[in-house]
Parts: structure tokens; sequence; C-alpha cells
């Protein structure tokens, strides 16, 4: 009796202490917000219609706030700009868009949504049935086969932590009683262990479970009607692909929507969502990370759809921990059974380069494997590309000078909060992409196998079925992993990614910092800098979507306005002319490079060509002379593809990468950066000959490439461009600071002779070999500071056997291979190989001035 009461007592103080901290941090939000800082600019946003204005002469009478927060922080001698710019044709701006508020009141006697449009755009959007999974996965029979699963296996454990082998050799024999005796001698119970399991199955489901719904979504609605102006400028959709979306799901109404986006910043979450049940679209389930899990905001997040997962599915290295992957596998698959539509980050987290990161698998493969066992009759893949013009989150600077990266909190998400309150980050830009029907990609996966002839790899849901049966052991839900499921979801993902890294919107911000480190890292007048942002959206048009428009003197103003003069400055020369220039410190160039990134994969084939060709140019008397074969330069090419491989998605699966390779060389041909002995001899400036060129391009498909390559033995060969090395240097200062990373990574590993090193101490010494690199002036790019390129090299290492990796309690430890180990010649060959990628401009043809 008194346990009871005493149970009872402690379960109403845990409530009531959980009660207070929420009660508490809501109170504590509300008075960050409207107490200290832009409570008039808010409340007179939350009612446009009723005219409050909130200018300055207003504030300074009720004198409760320095009217210096409310204007954009601007040092004083910078020009003054325009903050915003156009977003673009066929777009438009979530932040003015209310398509369910009121009708104006001529039109309709009297309708309340003129009043108070944001209230009627959330109370009028539509309503969708947002059906709770937990339950029905908890009933599931087999979680309850994983649970006996996971409750075997720590019974193994207890047995071998309390008796080593002894018992299991008898386990092994057979002897159940016997063993059952010997474990009740030593404290060991199946039974408890299995309640145990039971119960971390309901903990792990709840701790997982999205308690999505209409209520939460309409409320958290309004507030970002009102709190996204405060900071941002505008969120850009396209029309179209709005339109596209309400199609997709009209024409299949029981098909789930699966949206993939490319992972920016935490406010990615929410934005997916606005804009999505704004526009009449169901709101889908989406994968967290449970660092997301913090006091006040992991509720909010719950509320709009987010269920929790591990970063790290299995903590213990080497053993599987089979329920939370089965509860997971069940949690996904019941969500589509009843009709959610999905959304998940197929990088994992968000990118701290700016460039998509590599695709990781498990959640795909849940998918496409209910597709594969008929759960559900198909699904759409929808890729999403975003971007914001300034980050929110704040830069990553800190990690990628190899410091950790602070965990998420509930102070840090105030802080975060307040600051962007007072900031401008300007456009956020969310596209989204045509869908893939899975049923349709495992059917052209399907063809490609049985195009080339490879039978074994055709992959069909009934061999799936018969081949592996339905268990709980991995992610994938089978026993066995097979090959072509593998196979599939990797090209699955990899196009995924690619699609929407190239369907990305440029971003003004994106082409400034791209021009200042590959053109202008020494700064450039603005007049040059228009111009040559003039080139750069010439050369963009027609392949990537420009998400701002006007003229380019402007959006120079306005991009260097945003980035702000932490990271570029603004000053008068003698003449009077206005100079802009990148800060010279460390931090701001890795921060531009965030930015300048999301164009590199854009001009990665160019620029790994081109550095290619110089590579090969042999030193003659006269330069002009120097030539090389295109087969020599393609095959070379592909295996510089290679070392990058870890680093960028060069090609879709469906692409071959030779083909574009010469595709990329017809364009160096016609931009003038390579000639052909020809074009250089017979037409004078080459100008026809590239015409020509063009016109044979233009032309040419795919697989015509092939017809052209089987004659190249009597091609001309390829000549240094004499008249236009400024460009080709361009073109190659795209790729050199990685190129720059890569190569310290391969000069450190001496350090690995006779000694294996934890891989973070191994990081840690790179990272400060560039930086005394960088400091010392021998390397002039501070953006080659980059942890996560590191990480991609030693990757690579590791693929090509040059590194060993292994797990010691949960260390990763690395140790050069046998072969390298003994051979320091193996060695220097990797360095040389790497070195290869590295463009030389302080020699050879850079130099050439035309
Ligand atoms: O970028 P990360 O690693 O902080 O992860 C961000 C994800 O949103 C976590 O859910």
């Amino acid at each position: 009796m008194l346990t009871t009461v005493l149970n009872f007592a402690q379960r109403v103080a845990e409530i009531s202490l959980l009660g207070g901290i929420e009660i508490a941090s809501v109170a504590l939000i509300v008075y960050y917000i409207f107490a200290k800082t832009r409570a008039p600019v808010i409340i007179a946003g939350l009612f446009p219609n009723l005219n409050l204005s909130y200018r300055t002469s207003y504030l300074s009478k009720i004198n409760t706030i320095r009217s210096d927060l409310l204007v954009t922080l601007r040092s004083s001698n910078e020009p003054k700009t325009q903050n915003s710019v156009a977003h673009g044709i066929g777009t438009q701006n979530m932040l003015e868009l209310t398509p369910h508020s009121g009708q104006k009141p001529f039109k309709k006697l009297f309708d309340w949504g003129v009043l108070f449009p944001y209230v009627a755009q959330v109370v009028r959007s539509e309503k969708f049935e947002y059906r709770q999974v937990t339950e029905i996965v908890h009933n599931d029979a087999v979680l309850k086969h994983a649970i006996k699963q996971a409750a075997e296996q720590t019974l193994r454990e207890q047995r071998y932590a309390k008796n080593g082998h002894r018992l299991l050799t008898r386990s092994a024999s057979g002897d159940q009683e016997a063993q059952e005796e010997e474990d009740e001698k030593r404290g060991i119970s199946y039974q408890a262990i299995l309640r145990k399991q039971e119960q971390r199955a309901i903990s792990i489901l709840k701790d997982m479970g999205s308690t999505l719904n209409n209520g939460l979504l309409a409320f958290t609605s309004w507030i970002l009607y009102k709190l996204l102006p405060c900071f941002l400028s505008g969120v850009v959709t396209n029309t179209k692909q709005i339109e596209m979306l309400k199609t997709a799901t009209e024409r299949s109404p029981g098909t789930p929507l699966i949206f993939v986006p490319l992972h920016r910043s935490h406010l990615d979450y929410i934005m997916v969502t606005w804009i999505l049940t704004n526009n009449d679209i169901r709101s889908p389930l989406v994968a967290a990370g449970n660092n997301l899990q913090i006091p006040v905001f992991g509720g909010l997040l719950r509320g709009l759809g987010a269920f929790f997962i591990k970063r790290k599915i299995d903590p213990v290295e080497g053993k599987k921990d089979v329920l939370y992957r089965a509860a997971l596998h069940l949690y996904l698959t019941h969500a589509l059974k009843q009709g959610h539509n999905v959304e998940f980050f197929i990088e994992g987290g968000r990118t701290r380069t700016g460039k998509p990161c590599m695709p990781k698998g498990g959640i795909l493969s849940v998918i496409v494997t209910a597709f594969m066992d008929g759960s559900i009759p198909d699904a759409l893949l929808v890729p999403v590309s975003v971007n914001y013009e300034r980050l929110v989150d704040g830069n990553f600077v800190r990690e990628q000078k190899g410091e950790k990266k602070i965990p998420e909190s509930f102070g840090k998400a105030i802080s975060g909060i307040w600051k962007a309150l007072k900031s401008n980050y300007g456009l956020m830009r969310i596209d989204f992409n045509e869908p893939y029907s899975i049923r349709e990609l495992v059917n052209s996966y399907n063809k490609i196998a049985r195009e080339d002839g490879n039978i074994a790899k055709v992959y069909k849901p009934s061999a799936r079925v018969l081949q592996h049966n339905q268990s709980t052991s991995s992610l994938y839900g089978t026993d066995v992993v097979c090959e072509e499921h593998r196979n599939l979801i990797e090209s699955i993902s990899r196009q995924v990614v690619f699609d929407c890294a190239a369907a990305t919107s440029v971003m003004s911000t994106n082409a400034i910092a791209f021009l200042l480190l590959t053109r202008f890292r020494n700064g450039a007048e603005e007049q040059i800098l228009s111009e040559a942002l003039d080139d750069l959206r010439n050369s963009l048009s027609g392949c990537k979507d420009i998400g701002f428009s006007g003229e380019s003197s402007q959006i120079v103003a306005y991009a260097c306005d945003l980035l702000g003069s932490g990271l570029v400055t603004r000053t008068r020369d003698e003449n009077g002319r206005l100079v802009i220039k990148p800060v010279n410190s460390v931090e701001s160039f890795i921060e531009l490079a965030y930015y300048s990134n999301m164009l590199t994969p854009h001009f990665a084939l160019s620029s790994i060509l081109l550095t290619t060709f110089h590579s090969l140019l042999p030193e003659t008397e006269n330069k002009k002379d120097a030539a090389v074969s295109r087969k020599k330069l393609i095959d070379t090419a592909l295996e510089n593809c290679q070392i990058y491989r870890y680093e960028f998605i060069l090609n879709k699966p469906t692409q071959v990468l030779e083909n574009l390779l010469y595709q990329q060389l017809d364009d160096l041909l016609i931009s003038g950066c390579v000639l052909t002995e020809e074009l250089h001899d017979d037409l004078p400036n080459g100008v026809e000959g590239r015409r020509l060129a063009n016109a044979l391009a233009d032309c040419l498909d795919e697989d015509d490439y092939d017809d052209v390559r089987a004659g190249e033995a009597d091609e001309p060969k390829l000549l240094f461009a004499s008249e236009t090395p400024a460009q080709q240097r361009y073109i190659c200062e795209v790729l050199a600071p990685f190129a720059w990373t890569y190569v310290t990574v391969a000069q450190s590993l001496q350090i690995l002779h006779k000694n294996s090193m934890l891989e973070c101490e191994f990081i840690s010494f790179v990272i400060n070999d560039l930086s005394s690199k960088v400091k010392r002036g021998s390397c002039i790019y501070a953006e080659s500071i980059s942890t996560d390129s590191v990480r991609n090299c030693l990757k690579l290492l590791e693929k090509w056997s040059v590194i060993e990796v292994c797990n010691q309690q949960g260390m990763r430890l690395i140790s050069l291979n046998t072969l390298y180990e003994m051979s320091r010649e193996s060695l220097n060959s990797i360095v040389k190989k790497i070195d290869a990628i590295v463009p030389k401009f302080n020699s050879g043809y850079f130099s050439v001035t035309p």
C-alpha cells in the first residue's frame, strides 16, 4: 500500500516537474520574443490589416526598444543597397501567399478572413487524417519476434559474461534443462530478460513516434507566417512544381510521396512541412535525428511530423541492435501503409561544406522493401532542393577546422532564434523536382540489368521473397542483404542526390562567393565583379536555375550586404572606385567556400578535365605546339575522377562518365580553353571551328559519342590555347582547394609508418599541417582546411587499400597496409598520383601571357 502511495506521489512529482519545465520554457520563449526583441514589429505584423505600423517614431514614443534593432545592421562606411532582389520568373513568395484568406469585402458581404488573412489561411487549408502508427507497430508479430531475438541475444551475452564459453558449449549440445538450472544458479532469468526487452520496445516506440496533428500544424503555420518575415525576405517556391505535386497526388491517390531534400539547416524540417500544408498537400512524417529531441522543440517537431531515430543505429560496434532496427523498419512500413507521406534526409546530416554529401541508404532501403514485399503498391520519390541566401543556423567553420560539434540543446536553440530574429537572412528557396515512381525505377534498373545480359541481377519481388525469409535482423528487413538490392538502393540514392544538387537554384550569395574564390581572391572593382557575374549568369543559363534576377551590379551589392562585413569588405580605392574583397582570414574563406561550393559540382568535371590536360602538356620550346592526345586526356581524367569519388557524384548511375567527359571536352573546345590541331592551324581565332564543334555537339546524343571515339586514332591532337590562360585558370581554381587537402593527406601518411593512429588524431594532424601551410603561404587556399574532405580522402585511401581501418572499442584506428608499410616507393607513388590533380599555377602553361 505504502509503495503504491509512494509510486503515485513520485509520478505526480515527475509530471509536475516536467510540466513546470515545459511551461517555464514556453514562458521564456514568449519573454524573449515579445518582451526583449521586436514586440511592436511582431504585433504590427500580427494584425496587418489593422494598420498598426512599426515606424521608428512610433517606437520612440512607446520607448521600449532601441530603434537600431529595427534596421538591418550595416557598417556606416558601406554603401546602402536595396535589401531584396526579384526571385525569378514563375516563382512565388510563400510569405505573401495566403490562398485561403478572405475575399475582398465588395465581393462578399462579410468575410472575417479579410481582417485575419493568416488565421483564415491556416484554418481553411485542407486538413488530413494523420493516423498514429505506434500502436500498430507494437501489436505487429514481427516486433514480438524481434523482442524474442533480442532477449535471446542478451541471454547469450549474460551467460558468456558469467561462465565464459563453458555454457555456450553445453547449449550447443542441446542440454536445455541443465542449462536452465545453471542459469538459475547464476541468477540469470530468461523471463526477466524478455520483460526488459518488451519494456525496451515500448520505450523505443515512445521515443520514436510522431504525434503529427492538424492542430499543431495550423498553430505553427500561423506563427511562422508571423515570424519568418522577421528574418527571411522570402520563401520562394516554383508555382509549377507545386501544381505538379498536386497533380501527382490526384493521379495516384493511394501512393505515398517520399520527399527527399538535401539537408542544409535545421529549419528544413519545418519549412518543407509549412509549404506543403499551406498548399493543401498532406504533411509528411519526417525522419529526424534524436539529437533534436530537446525540451520543447523536440515535442514541437514531433507534433509537426518528426519521428526520431538514433544517429548510430548499433551503439556497440559489430553487434546489431535487432530490436531497434525492427522497430524502425516496422514504423516506416506501417506509416506508409497508413497513407502517410514521408520525408527523410538522404545525406544523414546537414552539409558542412555547402556541396552534397554522399547518400546513406538505410531509410530508402526500407521504403523500397515496402514496395518489393507488396506492403505498398508504389511510392513517388520527390527530390527536394533547398537553398538559403544566408544560412540561418550559423556556420560550420569550427567543425571544418577540426573542432567538435556543439550538441543541440534548449539554450542553443533559444539563442539561435534570438540571433535569427535580429538578422536578415535574405531568401530561402525550395524546389520540388520531378517525382520518380519506385516501381518504374525498379523496372528500369531491371531493364539495364537485362540489357547488360546480367539476368542474375534482375530484381523481382517474388525472387526476393523466395530468397530471403522475412526477418528483423537488419534494417533491410531480410537476413541476407542481397547484392542486387544494395546496388539498386545505391543507384537510386546517388541519382536522387545528383538530381537534387543539379536542380538547386543558385542564390546571389552562391554566385558572388564563387566568383570571389575562383577569380578574385585578392578583390575586384565592383564593376568588374558585376561583369563577371553577367558572364557567370550567361554560362549557367539553360543548365541551372538562377534564384535571382535584375541588374548584376545590384545583385553584387545585395549579396555582399547579406554575406556581411565579416566575409567581404567594400572599400573605395584612391580613384573613388568601390573594391570588393574577401576578408583575409581562415574563417571567412571557409565560410565563403560553403556558399561557393553550391556551384562547385556544376564545374567539377570541366575542372578535372582541364587540370588533367595541363598536367599532361609536355614542356616544349614553343608552348603553342604542346599537344596531348584526346584518348590520353580522357583516360587520365577518368582516373582523376576516381580520386574524387567520395567528394562528388560526378554522374548519374545511368550516365557513362567517359561520355560526359567527352561532352565537357567539346564545351572546352567551344569556349576556346583547349584547341585542336585543325582549329588552331586552319581557322584563325578558332571561331568557325568552334561553331562547327558546337553544331556537332548539338546533334550528337550520348550513344553517338561512342561512334565518334571509334575513329579517334587519326584524331587531331589537343593543343594549349595560349589566348585564354586566365579562363583556364578560373576553371582549374574550382577544385584546387580540394586537391590541396587531398595531397596533404597523402603526404601525411608517412607518420603512419610503423605507427597506428586514432583516426581523429590523424585528422587533427592533417588539419594542423594544412593550417601551417596556409599560414606560411605555401597553400593559398584557407578553405582547404576541411575536416570533411580529409575524411573523404581517408575513405578513398581505405578503398585503395593504402590504409586499414579497424575498430577498437568504438574507436577507429588507422594504419598503413603492409605493402605501403614495407615500401616507401609505393607510398610515394600514391602521393604522386594525387599530386597530379593539383593545378600548378606557378609553373607550366598557366603563366603564359596572351
Ligand atoms: O547536421 P547534423 O549532424 O547536426 O544533423 C542534423 C540532422 O537534422 C539531425 O537530425
